[in-house]
């Protein structure tokens, strides 16, 4: 007698049959019609569907089919020849024009050939695919849009994901769609948009403007962003923290404000009071154009600050019950306070009665100074809380490029570097490349300064205080301007 085996446990699953091939003959007969119908829709939605996603693809797929139909084949044949040979040259002797004109042809190619193609595959590689009651369920892959430097790809998640989920494997995205980066933003409730990005768009300097354009403190033109539009800063009722290792752009950012202001600081309408600690090294290069500027950090900086935070006192006390905030018709100009390297005031200063009263009166300003019509410019380069203990003061924060990848979160906000502000990795190459976090807004914004030169420096000394073009020599004295400190 064999001895008894166990049976071997039935390794695959069984076939579930479809709920109507269990029904009577008969009625499966009645239902085929409604059967019919049924698949006929189905189909007309998958063909709309296709349509939607690649539309030039079926309209030309169309037109070949209609001409082929019409004409025969090689009329049709040689009319796709033809275009072909049309569309090489085109991109052989224009390629910029062609790729600016051709986006949509880029879109539909790449979504095919990358998105579409692999999106299974690297869903379920990557973990993002879920399983429910031996059900698989995959993101689905919405709307691509392929800009040349980024591919946005718009995702609807799968029920129970969150957007954090992704942010935690957009590294492995990004090499899974040969990216270079990529970065999850959220577009509404269960649907996010990846940003797959290729090349880097900042990569040139930004060309500066010419001086004298119209000045609205709410949108003060300081270079451009990463999807060609405009940087707009916004002054008027806000402060802005830049923090950036040395040689980063600061000093671009800063002087790229005060070139946009010029035609308000010439007109008198604003005015420019600046701390440099460094001994005049940035804001000496045009001290005329500031209307008090000291150039160290200690007793006469802080007596600087404590007037300019008696200013806004005063002023505020002014307006109380008679307006609710600074505007043009006070008559009062609009004051912007510039303190470069922030920390040698409030954090390295030797002296701790000065470090002191230097913090107070900066708190002061930062909180109370909005209103009434002042907005600080603060430069550092150590964003840690012990130098800059007030940072949730500054609702615009900047980031230049950054010595170490946890200073992303120091200055622009928790988990901002998961979403994909790499300020650490700008590289040494691009200097007034900057990540921007407004207070109020979830995304960041990466955009780079204006490009500033000496000799623009010298024509926006010029074009404000009317003198003479020349380069200023370096600073003997430590204070200047129309009331020294
Ligand atoms: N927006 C920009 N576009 C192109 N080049 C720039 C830009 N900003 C700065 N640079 C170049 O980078 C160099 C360093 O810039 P800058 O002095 O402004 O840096 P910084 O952050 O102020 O440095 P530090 O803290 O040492 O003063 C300069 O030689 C400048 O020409």
């Amino acid at each position: 007698m064999g001895r008894w085996a166990d049976p071997a446990p039935l390794e695959v699953s069984r076939p579930r049959l479809p709920w109507w091939t269990l029904l009577p003959g008969k009625a499966q007969l009645v239902l085929l019609p409604v059967a019919a119908v049924w698949v006929a829709i189905w189909l007309a939605a998958r063909a709309l569907r296709v349509s939607w996603y690649y539309p030039a693809t079926m309209a030309a797929s169309a037109l070949g089919i209609g001409v082929w139909a019409w004409r025969g084949p090689w009329v049709a044949g040689s009319a796709v020849v033809a275009i072909g040979v049309a569309v090489f040259v085109w991109w052989w002797r224009a390629t910029d024009r062609f790729s600016a004109r051709m986006w949509w042809a880029r879109t539909e190619f790449r979504r095919i050939a990358v998105y579409a193609r692999q999106w299974r595959t690297v869903m379920r590689l990557a973990n993002l695919d879920g399983r429910a009651r031996g059900r698989e369920y995959l993101p689905r892959l919405r709307r691509t849009r392929s800009e040349g430097w980024r591919d946005r790809v718009r995702v609807r998640m799968v029920k129970g994901q969150a957007p954090e989920q992704w942010e935690a494997r957009a590294s492995g995205l990004a090499h899974s769609f040969r990216a270079r980066s990529c970065r999850v933003r959220v577009i509404k409730p269960g649907t996010i948009e990846l940003d797959l990005v290729h090349s880097d768009p900042l990569a040139s300097p930004v060309t500066l403007p010419q001086l004298g354009d119209a000045v609205d403190l709410r949108r003060v033109t300081i270079g451009r962003t990463e999807t060609g539009k405009p940087w707009h800063l916004r002054l008027l009722g806000n402060h802005v923290l830049t923090v950036g290792a040395t040689g980063a752009g600061k000093g671009s950012l800063l002087w790229s404000v005060i070139w946009a202001l010029a035609p308000m600081v010439k007109a008198g309408a604003v005015r420019l009071v600046g701390v440099d600690p460094k001994g005049g090294m940035e804001l000496g290069q045009v001290p005329d154009v500031f209307d008090r500027v000291v150039y160290d950090g200690g007793e006469a900086a802080v007596t600087l600050l404590e007037q300019t935070a008696a200013d806004v006192r005063e002023r505020a006390g002014s307006y109380r019950g008679v307006r609710r905030g600074w505007s043009p018709e006070t008559g009062d100009p609009f004051t912007v306070l510039v303190v470069d390297e922030l920390a040698d005031l409030i954090a390295y200063q030797p002296d701790k009665r000065l470090r002191e009263r230097a913090q107070g009166a900066l708190q002061t300003i930062a909180s109370q100074g909005r209103a009434p019509g002042l907005a600080v410019l603060g430069f550092v380069q150590d964003p840690r809380k012990e130098v800059v203990p007030f940072r949730h003061l500054f609702p615009t924060r900047v980031a230049m490029r950054l010595d170490e990848p946890t200073q992303v979160d120091m200055v622009l906000g928790d988990g901002l570097r998961s979403r994909g502000a790499n300020a650490h990795e700008i590289p040494d190459a691009t200097p007034g490349v900057a990540w921007i976090k407004q207070d109020g807004q979830r995304d960041p914004v990466r955009a780079r300064a204006f490009n500033i030169t000496d000799s623009n420096l010298v024509e926006l000394r010029h074009y404000i205080t009317g003198t003479a073009a020349t380069v200023i020599p370096f600073p003997e004295n430590t204070t200047h301007g129309g009331q020294a400190a």
